[in-house]
């Protein structure tokens, strides 16, 4: 797979400003509905309860931070996180279609996940959807991460994965390549979609991703490859 280097951190934030208007209707239609059930799936694994203030890093249009208000709702907070303002506007444009009991919960912060604007301690729990594979410096967010979370909570970062089959990873190129990429460039976001496959193969794989997670101080680790290990989701717990 050929390898491009990393864009900056403004080039990513113009990618995502420029496919805002339509980034919730491709993914829907590209992962037939799926990423919402990767989303669930993930929310699975850590488990949000209702009272508890969570975090979303890299919230773009809201999606994984509605869910999560769902479990903690009516008296949990959770707070969206993302450094494209397209993609918040987004977000809170949507959280005015939910009822008052969700909308109580939810509250939007543009801002940079690399230096998040909260103190020690502050978040019973985390999540994290299709952003790390986006940071410019996986360690710092990791750390940033760790530095936020209270004692005991935990967190879901869930993105693409290379799988390890290779008939699937051939149908991921194609998917990708010959699907994801021909769509985007009739709405002439070539450039934005083709992004994601070198981000891809610069993306750490599973076991890189635990020993990235424990050397920011998490003390339990596990990554689960799913969707034919097209996607994989790493639950992280701090546990000191
Ligand atoms: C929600 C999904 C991707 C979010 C996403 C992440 C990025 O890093 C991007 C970077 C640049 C542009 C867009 C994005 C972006 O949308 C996952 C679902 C959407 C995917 C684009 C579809 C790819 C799905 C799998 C490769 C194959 C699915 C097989 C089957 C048809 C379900
Ligand atoms: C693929 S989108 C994921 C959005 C959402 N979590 C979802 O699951 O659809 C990646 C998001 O990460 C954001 N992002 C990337 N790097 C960031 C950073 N350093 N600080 C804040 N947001 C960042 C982008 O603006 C974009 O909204």
């Amino acid at each position: 797979m050929r390898t491009e280097s990393q864009p900056s951190e403004t080039e990513i934030q113009q990618i995502f400003d420029r496919i805002a208007p339509v980034y919730d209707r491709f993914n829907d239609f590209l992962s037939l509905g799926q990423h919402r059930i990767w989303k669930k799936m993930a929310l699975r694994w850590c488990e949000p309860q209702r009272g508890e203030t969570w975090l979303d890093l890299c919230c773009g249009s809201g999606d994984m931070a509605a869910l999560v208000a769902n479990l903690v709702a009516p008296t949990g907070q959770v707070v969206g996180v993302d450094f494209s303002a397209q993609l918040l506007a987004i977000a809170a444009e949507r959280s005015q279609s939910y009822g008052s009991r969700l909308q109580k919960c939810l509250s939007w912060q543009q801002g940079n996940v690399l230096a998040l604007p909260f103190d020690d301690a502050t978040f019973d729990g985390a999540t994290l959807a299709y952003g790390l594979r986006n940071v410019t410096d996986i360690p710092q967010c990791l750390a940033e991460l760790h530095r936020v979370l209270k004692v005991g909570a935990m967190a879901a970062i869930l993105d693409f994965h290379r799988p390890s089959d290779r008939l699937a990873q051939a149908f991921q190129d194609f998917y990708l390549d010959r699907v994801v990429v021909p769509l985007a460039d009739r709405f002439n976001m070539t450039e934005e979609y083709a992004y994601i496959a070198p981000s891809l193969a610069r993306f750490p794989i599973g076991k890189e991703q635990v020993k990235l997670a424990q050397d920011a101080g998490f003390g339990q680790t596990k990554h689960y490859a799913i969707a034919n290990g097209m996607m994989g989701i790493l639950i992280i717990k701090k546990t000191a």
